[in-house]
């Protein structure tokens, strides 16, 4: 086992019960280089529990005992050396016997994230379409190609598959995906170690630059700047940039004017929350992937219930699959119902009348009394029929009763409210904006 793999699983004994351990990091196999550490899930089921439940910590942990950020790349696989190139491979004549072996190139993509595993719905089919096209003519059809969205809803997904699918068709393309910290720890480093040309090489070297979660920098004035170069020499010379934001970056604080404007040179493509069908889809497939026997009920309950966004309800499934596991059952409505109980519960709990209501008036900062009375200011109003198509949206409850719980209002007034807002959402950057903001409080 790696050093500094089972030094990581001792720290983390102290902070993970025996049973998550057991169950989840002990079964990884983990080799570590230059490069980092790479850790071997035996399937693909612990390693998005690992991904999604404990990455975060290990990275800290690995963190704190190295002193510098340490990049981990999860794969399914056995850390087992690979076996030698076959004969095809070693008669090539560029391998030659005396060539001393050439470091694989790290690109970090998680081949798990393809196009083909990826459900497309009315929320993300740009930014499935607009990937697909940077993969398939990179440098040439969007650079950059930024997608922005919130959390959990694919974004990641869909920056490896255009990845992974550049590879596909060319295996000799030099991909590199870094989360934006991994970006900032890189250069903090090399800033340290005096290799800041070796830094600058490396980033400019690549065919395609993929940087998730560019949010990060905001306030990080000396990796912008970096940053802002690294990108101008990509872009200059046609190497692809695809970037991933948690909002629209000229949203984002502290985030430099010159290289907010940069970001907008080429494509920019909001994913949404997806609807009910694609999240009942996701589902289904995710169960497919893993190979949990999940039938249309369950995922359309799951579906239902919990709609704050793509994350959660993998983890749910996670959570389902490891307890009917655990005791032999199948998984059925009722086991789902029971086994997710407080999951379910605390969905549900922020989803009232009252709380969209008054959470809706604490956005738009207006006072709750006014948003329920009758005046008609355009203050007043849009916000009043944003929080009525949440409640449509979001709850169980009928137009009339939506229209009652606002003042006495007729179910026509809640019907036209629906219309409007769902036709300014698609139509108005800043109102949906405000909508998935809205959303993700509400559902988070
Ligand atoms: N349309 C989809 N089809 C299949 N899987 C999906 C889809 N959307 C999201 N997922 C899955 O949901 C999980 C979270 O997605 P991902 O990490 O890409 O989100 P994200 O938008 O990058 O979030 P964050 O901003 O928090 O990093 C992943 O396991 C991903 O495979």
């Amino acid at each position: 086992m790696s050093d500094l793999w089972r030094r990581c699983l001792e720290r983390l004994e102290g902070d993970l019960s025996a049973e998550d351990l057991h169950t989840w990091l002990m079964p990884l196999q983990a080799r570590d280089d230059a490069n980092g550490l790479q850790l071997f899930a035996p399937n693909s089921y612990t390693l998005d529990t690992v991904r999604g439940r404990y990455l975060q910590q290990i990275e800290a942990v690995l963190l704190q005992l190295g002193g510098k950020p340490c990049p981990v790349r999860l794969e399914v696989g056995s850390s087992a050396v690979r076996p030698a190139p076959s004969a095809k491979t070693a008669a090539a004549p560029r391998a030659a016997a005396t060539a001393a072996p050439v470091p694989a190139f790290t690109h970090n993509l998680d081949p798990h994230y393809t196009f083909e595993t990826f459900v497309e719905g009315k929320s993300n089919q740009l930014g499935k379409a607009a990937a697909m096209q940077v993969a398939t003519n990179p440098g040439r059809a969007y650079n950059p190609l930024l997608l922005y969205g919130g959390t959990g809803l694919g974004k990641t997904h869909l920056m490896h598959a255009a990845g992974n699918l550049m590879r596909e068709r060319n295996p000799d393309c030099k991909v590199l995906y870094l989360r934006s910290e991994q970006f900032v720890g890189s250069m903090i480093e090399a800033l340290r170690a005096k290799s800041m040309d070796e830094f600058k090489r490396r980033f400019r070297s690549v065919d395609a630059l993929l940087i998730d979660d560019i949010q990060f920098f905001a306030g990080k004035d000396t990796t912008q700047e970096e940053f802002f170069h690294t990108f101008n020499a990509l872009f200059e010379s046609k190497q692809q940039i695809i970037l991933t934001c948690d909002r629209y970056p000229k949203e984002v604080d502290k985030l430099e004017p010159r290289l907010k404007s940069r970001l907008g040179w080429g494509l920019s493509v909001a994913i949404e929350p997806p609807d009910f069908e694609t999240r009942a889809a996701i589902l289904l497939a995710k169960a497919h992937e893993k190979g949990v026997a999940v039938d249309e009920n369950v995922a359309m309950l799951l579906a239902k219930r919990i709609r704050s966004n793509v994350r959660d309800l993998e983890g749910a499934l996670n959570t389902l699959a490891a307890r009917a596991n655990f005791y032999g059952k199948p998984i059925t409505t009722d086991f789902a119902e029971e086994t997710l109980r407080d999951l379910l519960a605390t969905h549900a709990q922020a989803i009232t009348i009252p709380n969209i209501q008054k959470i809706t008036a604490e956005y738009f900062n207006v006072r709750l009394q006014d948003l329920l009375s009758k005046r008609r200011v355009r203050s007043l109003a849009r916000p009043r029929q944003i929080a009525m198509t949440l409640s449509k949206e979001l709850t169980e409850h009928s137009l009339p009763e939506i229209g009652e719980a606002f003042g006495g209002r007729d179910h026509t007034t809640v019907m036209h409210a629906c219309k409007t807002i769902r036709k300014f959402i698609e139509t108005d950057t800043r109102m949906r904006q405000d909508w998935e903001q809205l959303i993700r409080t509400l559902t988070g």
